[in-house]
């Protein structure tokens, strides 16, 4: 369980310049959830998604992850908090020089996995999330949707207990976002990751997120049961999302 409490984060730019990206933001994620964070450009989305994976410290408030305050841990603490938190960030972020197997087993070599074992978790994971036979062809040789899985076979590596998406469909065209949404659904059920993806797209949060909260200016919004949110929206940011459905992803 992930416990998002009094969440404020302010970047300070210049001498006397701050922005608040996040600010008193409270919501709960359980085990096994498939969650989703979303709201306009600019919200806070990405602040809070960099908070999860401890890219960023928070200006105040608590991140507990069962129970222990990501803030907190230290050293090896640290490290094993890391190895229990994969992400898949915007834009992939994969080494281009690399093949597709030596950008998943990354991680794995980070971790100092012996290279046989390293090997044959990739074989594994290239198998899970069908590129088996793209093992030797490197990035720029893939589409957006198989560099997509790519960068989920990497994050898994580790054997997370929580798999952060940045905007994971945001590139793709809705044949390839239906593909890779299915491939976060059956690694949630098959594997019990929980997922949180963050996204501007109330129709990713419809078609696959159980919970969502709804982030407005730094603020949280609403949030809980996707369908009840989305059936009876409370806010107003809410009701423009869905204003937005359908029709102005390109817009
Ligand atoms: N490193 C930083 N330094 C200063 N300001 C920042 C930094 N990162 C984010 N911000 C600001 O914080 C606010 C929230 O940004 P964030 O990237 O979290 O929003 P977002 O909801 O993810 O937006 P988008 O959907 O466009 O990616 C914005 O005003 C942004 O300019």
């Amino acid at each position: 369980m992930i416990q998002i409490e009094n969440l404020t984060k302010v970047f300070k730019s210049g001498t006397d310049s701050e922005v608040t990206a996040l600010h008193n933001v409270s919501f709960t994620i359980e085990d096994g959830d498939i969650f989703g964070i979303i709201g306009m450009s600019g919200a806070g989305k990405s602040t809070l998604l960099r908070c999860l994976s401890m890219l960023e410290r928070p200006t105040s408030g608590r991140i507990l992850q069962d129970g222990v305050d990501l803030a907190a841990l230290r050293g090896r603490a640290l490290i094993d908090a890391h190895r229990r938190t994969g992400v898949v960030f915007q834009g992939y972020n994969l080494l281009m020089q690399k093949s597709v197997r030596q950008n998943v087993a990354f991680p794995l070599r980070l971790a100092g996995a012996k290279k046989a074992d390293a090997d044959a978790r990739v074989d594994e994971l290239l198998e899970l999330v069908g590129l088996a036979d793209k093992a030797d062809a490197y990035p720029a040789q893939l589409s957006g949707g198989q560099r997509q899985r790519v960068a989920i076979a990497r994050a898994l590596a580790t054997r997370p207990e929580v798999l952060l998406c940045d905007e994971p469909t945001s590139a793709l065209d809705p044949l390839t976002t239906g593909q890779v949404l299915g491939l976060l659904r059956s690694i949630n059920r098959k594997l019990g990751v929980t997922i949180v993806i963050i996204t501007h797209e109330i129709s990713v949060v419809r078609s696959i997120c159980n919970k969502v909260a709804v982030i407005d200016a730094a603020q949280f919004a609403e949030g809980g049961r996707t369908d009840e949110i989305f059936d009876r929206p409370k806010s107003s940011i809410t009701r423009l999302l869905l204003g937005t459905e359908g029709g102005l992803k390109h817009a």
